[in-house]
């Protein structure tokens, strides 16, 4: 694959075929082996671009087509508001039909340049990796036609959401599990018996947070939350702006590639293979640097949602980088997704929490993080800062808080973590105040609570990999629960089971603002009645 990535041309067939793209790729392919005027486009264009390039110093402006920016929203404004086909082959046909048409209407010049634009939006729009199609516009495309949409390609990526069917790939088999609409949403029910104590599923994070006592002390792993003492390597130190030291070598490049080098490096945000740009000037460095700095510090300065604030930080900059990590060589394995095995990604990473629940967190402090975490991606990468919006910020750190694990090893957690002013509350069966730190898990996300639950999220091997492991025996079609608070004795028993429900219930009022109604509830209520 190194090598194929030498030449445009064969880049953008191999990355549209290890993408498994197949429409365009069948059609391109097609394309670049008999029609000889496309041929002589894309060498065009391509020498075109190189020499763009070559005579740019500076970033090139993406709004440079001439087209209104308030004509081309509301023109995009309209294709979103189109229904979409539901069914694969209409999708393709659609998709098949907006390519030949806006090529169509590209070689009829500039003032088809717009109406071209929007069916190669309309086909990006169903298209399942976005970012590949971007790249392979880009390298094929008139520019003109191409930057008539007036964002950069990363912008327009993390924006389009796949419009093939999320549920027909997730959760992967292998997990045992499926997802089912039930009247109170959306239910986890096992797909075969399960014994007590078998391990359901094992699933690694999208995105995790040491807690922050932990990070100063530099103890524990950045990204898997391994105790570095039991690691048997020297930790890898990095200097980036965000204090981070690792358990391995595979951890710290792994979270380089995922987010590190997006969020607090100075190095390129984008693989040089995707030759998207001229390389940053020293002035662009350093506002980079100091957009950096200033998050951290707000970051650091308010403690309420620390931890679930990283998290969106890595979460967003996990989407970004997952578009482009399906085109170049991947330095890590495949399997932080959902379990150990990877899954299909036929679905962009955003679709993992439009379904969940949330809370809306106000005040300014939170508009003030959106807008400094804005700032920071936008000095990385110029336009990303429309994508996070202080709407969107706010609502992705309500998914994010309020579907997070506290990650906690051995029987109980640890001993001495400080305690919060405010309390951000994380999923836990042994409290969030026993945590090493806070991930978010696609899958896992989906379980409801129970004060009797028939599953557990445990970390046997000391890192962040979830064992979702059966309390009890499971039957196949069972609804699985988990315990987001303390639903039985650590250390401290309660002393009255009236104390422990009362404790429950308010933890799970103040920290997932929910009326618990699980079965024992019930039971302890009508008891405590009678
Ligand atoms: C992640 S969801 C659980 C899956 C959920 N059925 C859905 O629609 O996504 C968590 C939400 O489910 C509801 N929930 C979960 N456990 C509950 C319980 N024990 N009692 C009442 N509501 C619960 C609450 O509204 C909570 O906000």
């Amino acid at each position: 694959m190194t090598s194929a990535r030498s030449t445009s041309v064969a880049t953008i067939a191999v990355l549209t075929v290890v993408g498994g793209l197949v429409a365009y790729a069948v059609y391109f392919d097609y394309k670049r082996r008999n029609d000889p005027t496309f041929r002589k486009k894309l060498r065009k264009c391509k020498s075109k671009r190189r020499a763009e390039k070559v005579a740019s110093e500076s970033t090139p402006d993406v709004s440079s087509s001439g087209v209104p920016p308030e004509e081309l929203r509301e023109a995009l404004q309209q294709i979103k508001q189109q229904p979409l086909p539901t069914k694969p082959e209409e999708l393709e046909s659609l998709f098949m039909s907006q390519i030949s048409m806006g090529e169509g209407l590209a070689v009829q010049g500039p003032s088809f340049y717009l109406q071209s634009a929007l069916c190669f939006y309309r086909a990006l729009s169903v298209y399942p990796a976005p970012l590949e199609l971007i790249v392979i516009y880009q390298k094929t495309l008139q520019p003109p036609v191409f930057e008539v949409y007036g964002w950069p390609p990363w912008l327009l990526a993390v924006r389009c959401y796949s419009a093939v069917g999320y549920f027909q790939f997730f959760p992967p088999k292998s997990c045992s599990v499926s997802l089912k609409h039930s009247e109170g949403g959306l239910i986890v029910t096992a797909d075969r018996d399960f014994k007590a104590g078998d391990v359901i599923y094992k699933e690694y994070p999208v995105a995790s947070v040491l807690d922050p006592d932990l990070t100063i002390r530099g103890t524990h792993c950045s990204r898997c939350l391994r105790e570095l003492a039991d690691s048997g390597v020297a930790a890898v130190r990095t200097d980036d702006a965000f204090p981070a030291a690792y358990c391995s070598e595979d951890c710290a490049t792994a979270a380089r590639v995922q987010y590190e080098a997006l969020l607090f490096s100075l190095e390129s945000a984008l693989p040089p293979s995707l030759n998207l740009g001229p390389p940053a000037s020293a002035t662009a460095r350093e506002a980079r640097r100091v957009a950096q700095e200033k998050y951290i510090e707000y970051v650091q300065a308010h403690p309420e949602h620390a931890n679930a604030s990283v998290l969106v930080a890595r979460f967003i900059a996990r989407q970004a980088t997952a578009e482009t990590e399906k085109l170049v060589a991947k330095a890590i394995s495949d399997d932080d997704y959902t379990d150990a095995e990877g899954s299909d990604e036929s679905y962009s990473l955003e679709e993992h929490l439009v379904r969940l629940r949330f809370t809306l967190p106000e005040g300014a402090h939170v508009e003030q993080e959106g807008t400094l975490l804005g700032r920071l991606l936008e000095a990385a990468v110029p336009g990303f800062d429309q994508f996070v919006t202080d709407n969107r910020y706010k609502k992705m750190l309500g998914f994010i808080h309020y579907n997070s694990f506290g990650v906690y090893f051995g029987k109980d957690g640890r001993d001495g973590r400080p305690a919060a002013k405010d309390a951000e509350y994380t999923r836990s069966a042994v409290g969030t105040d026993r945590q090493v730190g806070s991930a978010f898990y696609t899958l896992s996300a989906y379980l409801p609570h129970s004060c009797a639950p028939n599953v557990r999220a445990t970390w046997p091997a000391g890192n962040t990999q979830l064992h979702l492991v059966a309390e009890r025996d499971i039957k196949a079609g069972e609804e699985l629960s988990v315990a987001y608070v303390r639903v039985g004795a650590i250390k401290v028993p309660e002393k009255t089971p009236v104390v422990c429900r009362v404790r429950r219930r308010v933890e799970l009022m103040a920290g997932w603002q929910f009326d618990c109604t699980c079965t024992r509830c019930k039971e302890e209520a009508a008891e405590s009645s009678a």
